[in-house]
């Protein structure tokens, strides 16, 4: 089956845009799990603008199922991550300016600092994830950097006016990254009316979902929004499931 990440960041968002004490993105996090949700993603980004030094411990404290920490690979991230030790950390790119997550970790061009920060959080008793784009040159890095997961960059699909051939990217990602023996997550840039052909994608383990999540809650509620967005995925997957045990049984 598939699981649903759900990424807290931007209920901090809310609450850093007038320095208040609500939302509280760790009672987020315990109603999402309440509503369905298999992990808790949160990223402690360098300039803190959202997630906060604090949420991460408080989090890493409350939550009963797994902790998904995505950073930059600095010393203090690092450092940071191996103190807290979430069951998971993604490292993932991060550039002052911009908006949000733009592209995957060039884990080719910087081979020798991911191998070393992937060893260094493996060393903690971390399980390490590496944020790429679908490409097999990133996905093969990825394998020979030490991880044993990776978390497809979904935001060029999001954000084509033709999403086939991204769909078709990122299936062929997934077939590399498992032939690699690698654990395939994806996100960013998901949302109800996106979601179902990444979800259907044979072999994804988990997908990570904040943004739309927060969104759609304004107008559902929280728990409501993260119960329809596992609903759909898992339906995506059991139609796939499905399928292929048509296909298998007509072989
Ligand atoms: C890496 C990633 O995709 C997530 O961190 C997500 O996009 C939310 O964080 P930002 O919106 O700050 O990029
Ligand atoms: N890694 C992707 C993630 O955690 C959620 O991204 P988004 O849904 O907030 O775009």
């Amino acid at each position: 089956m598939i699981e649903l990440g759900i990424n807290i960041d931007h209920v901090a968002t809310l609450r850093q845009q007038r320095h208040t004490s609500y939302p509280d993105p760790v009672r987020a996090a315990l109603l999402a799990e309440d509503a369905g949700a298999d992990l808790i993603t949160l990223h402690l980004r360098e300039d803190r603008r959202h997630i906060q030094d604090a949420d991460v411990h408080a989090v890493r404290r409350e939550i009963r199922t797994r902790m998904n920490l995505e950073c930059a690979i600095t010393d203090e991230m690092l450092a940071i991550a191996c103190g807290v030790r979430p069951d998971d950390v993604c490292l993932v790119p991060e550039h002052r300016a911009e908006l949000t997550t733009e592209g995957g970790l060039d884990v080719l061009g910087h081979f020798e600092q991911v191998r070393l920060a992937t060893a260094r959080l493996q060393d903690a008793g971390i399980r390490v994830s590496l944020f790429i784009d679908p490409e097999a040159a990133q996905i093969d890095a990825a394998a020979r950097a030490g991880a044993t997961v990776i978390e497809l960059h979904t935001g060029a699909y999001a954000e084509a006016a033709e999403p086939a051939a991204e769909i078709q990217r990122l299936r062929a990602a997934v077939a590399e990254g498992l032939r690699q023996g690698l654990r395939v997550n994806a996100g960013h840039g998901l949302h109800l009316d996106n979601v179902q052909p990444i979800a259907e994608l044979d072999g994804i383990a988990e997908l990570n979902i904040g943004h739309a999540i927060v969104a759609q809650a304004v107008f559902d509620g929280w728990e409501r929004a993260v119960r329809d967005m596992k609903a759909a995925i898992v339906a995506a997957r059991v139609r796939t499931e499905r399928g292929v045990l048509l296909a298998r049984s007509k072989a």
